[in-house]
């Protein structure tokens, strides 16, 4: 999915945080978001997310603005990621609930993601009681279970140690690989945009250089 953003403007009362002219992040790339801390990066993320509609501009999805079905199209991991109560493996399950999967492919999706992403032995803990890393780990098979056209990751790998973080990366290219979804990836981690992006921009008071 490509995602153009027109005249963007984003204010928290009168602070101007993002004020970005015009940028498409294109189709089917793995894009690095990256500048300094409280410099709208999130901000930005959650936007194109469509979970934040204070804005002024302009966000289109393949030139389209959002709509129910773009929605269901689009994933944010973020960076503290909120798990439900319920086993790991019900968090996972859930986004293909809704969507109404049939129940021997949301089996098999969950226990591919696990593998893929070495959390086979947490499935059947609470969501509530795993370590920052494990639960960044969960929620990132909770949001390519569904193979999103369009995934936003807020620093995915900000818990994670330094092995589980080439297992994540690679889980990360795999599913690019397969689905050619466009990734937006906000990362602190230079060698890792180095790594894994086709393109890398900075956000710098607000614009995108
Ligand atoms: N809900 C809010 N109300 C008021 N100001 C906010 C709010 N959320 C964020 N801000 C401010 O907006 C600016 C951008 O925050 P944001 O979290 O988007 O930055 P970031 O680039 O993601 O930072 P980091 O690298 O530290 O995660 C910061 O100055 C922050 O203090």
């Amino acid at each position: 999915m490509e995602v153009k953003v027109r005249n963007l403007k984003k204010y928290y009362k009168e602070n101007l945080v993002l004020d970005i002219a015009d940028y498409t992040f294109k189709e089917g790339q793995i894009i690095g978001l990256r500048g300094p801390n409280g410099v709208g990066k999130s901000t930005l993320l959650n936007i194109i997310a469509g979970l934040d509609p204070q804005f002024e501009g302009e966000v289109l999805y393949d030139g389209k603005p959002l709509d129910e079905k773009i929605q269901k199209e689009i994933t944010e991991v973020f960076q503290k990621p909120f798990l439900f109560k319920r086993k790991v493996k019900d968090n996972i399950k859930y986004p293909m609930l809704l969507r109404k999967l049939d129940k021997v492919e949301i089996e098999r999706r969950t226990l591919e993601l696990a593998k893929a992403l070495e959390i086979e032995d947490l499935l059947n803990k609470r969501g509530n009681q795993l370590s920052g890393g494990e639960a960044q780990k969960v929620a990132l098979a909770r949001a390519l279970v569904i193979r999103p056209k369009l995934l936003l990751l807020d620093e995915p790998t900000s818990s994670i140690d330094e092995e589980a973080m080439i297992t994540i990366e690679n889980c990360i290219l795999n599913f690019h690989k397969q689905s050619n979804a466009t990734i937006i990836i906000v990362t602190h981690d230079a060698i890792q945009s180095d790594r894994i992006c086709d393109e890398v921009v900075f956000l710098e008071r607000g614009r995108i250089s």
